[in-house]
């Protein structure tokens, strides 16, 4: 399926991503984690071709991506949908709007200037709406809707694209815990029930161990890691994080339970001895 050899990319002289190397050989689920600036983003976005790489290789089903060129880099876009933190919709336009613009890849030009969807396209649009349990919210402008649903309409419009591979890059960083774990679930069900393989990066660990069959860790854009999710021990963890002794798992936790223990130890350490 997917392979991943020597992927290199450099920014002047800062390597965001040095030699990675992965194979992916059945649909799973996929979370890339590391401390900020390891490199995660910049490997989603090569694998995606939305960011040049600058040596290396990704094959899908044997054919060369980073060879794709015009309208099969587009196709391949489309085969590879990205989520992102920020959503990305059109925050004036409707939901369905929104959805529907996963269609853009393969329609005319003419039929994209003058907006115009097929009837089948609505559909489905609203179909998937519903299979995301929001297409009661199908009429309303995207910026009304909370965060959570903002994401979930955005993995609507990456189905619209009929994907093979879904690549979220830290579709969770901007919502609270319970939304993180909405939109987590979602993605979870995408790929048991359709087969799509979800690549997430992801800042915290407990997510990954939680809902990934497989976990990659990234440090310094390298990869230091790659395993299932048990295996993904403190010690491990540590030097993923490049952390000391001293470093808690819990800092990198979504969990409401954690958060809100957290937030019980800051008042006790408020109330004094
Ligand atoms: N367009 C760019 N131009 C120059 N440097 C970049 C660019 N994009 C990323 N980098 C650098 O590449 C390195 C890896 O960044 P990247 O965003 O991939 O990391 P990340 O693990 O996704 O971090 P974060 O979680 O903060 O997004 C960083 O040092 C970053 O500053």
């Amino acid at each position: 399926m997917l392979y991943v050899k020597e992927l290199t990319r450099r920014f002047g002289t800062n390597t965001a991503v040095d030699r990675v190397s992965f194979e992916i050989d059945r649909p799973m689920m996929v979370g890339v984690i590391g401390r900020s600036g390891a490199g995660k983003s910049t490997l989603l976005r090569m694998v995606n071709r939305m960011t040049e790489a600058t040596s290396g290789q990704v094959l899908f089903d044997g054919e060369d991506v980073l060879a794709l060129r015009g309208k099969a880099r587009r196709a391949w876009q489309a085969r590879c949908a990205m989520i992102f933190q920020q959503f990305n919709l059109v925050p004036r336009l409707d939901v369905v709007s929104n959805v529907l613009h996963g269609t853009l890849n393969r329609r005319s030009t003419l039929a994209t200037v003058f907006n115009l969807y097929s009837a089948s396209d609505i559909h489905r649009a609203i179909d998937i709406l519903d299979r995301l349990g929001i297409a009661e919210q199908a009429a309303k402008r995207a910026e009304a809707l909370s965060g959570g649903q903002q994401q979930r309409v955005a993995i609507a419009r990456a189905l619209m694209q009929d994907p093979r591979i879904i690549l979220a890059d830290e579709p969770i960083a901007s919502l609270d815990p319970m939304n993180a774990q909405v939109v987590m679930a979602t993605l979870r069900r995408i790929h048991e029930e359709d087969g799509r393989t979800v690549i997430a990066n992801l800042h915290t660990l407990d997510t990954a161990r939680r809902y990934c069959d497989r976990v990659i860790g990234m440090r310094d854009g390298r990869m230091v890691f790659d395993g299932a999710p048990e295996l993904l021990t403190t010690q491990v963890a540590r030097e993923i994080y490049g952390a000391n002794a001293d470093f808690s798992e819990a800092a990198t936790s979504t969990e409401i339970e954690t958060l809100e223990r957290a937030d019980d130890s800051y008042a006790l350490s408020m109330m004094g001895p």
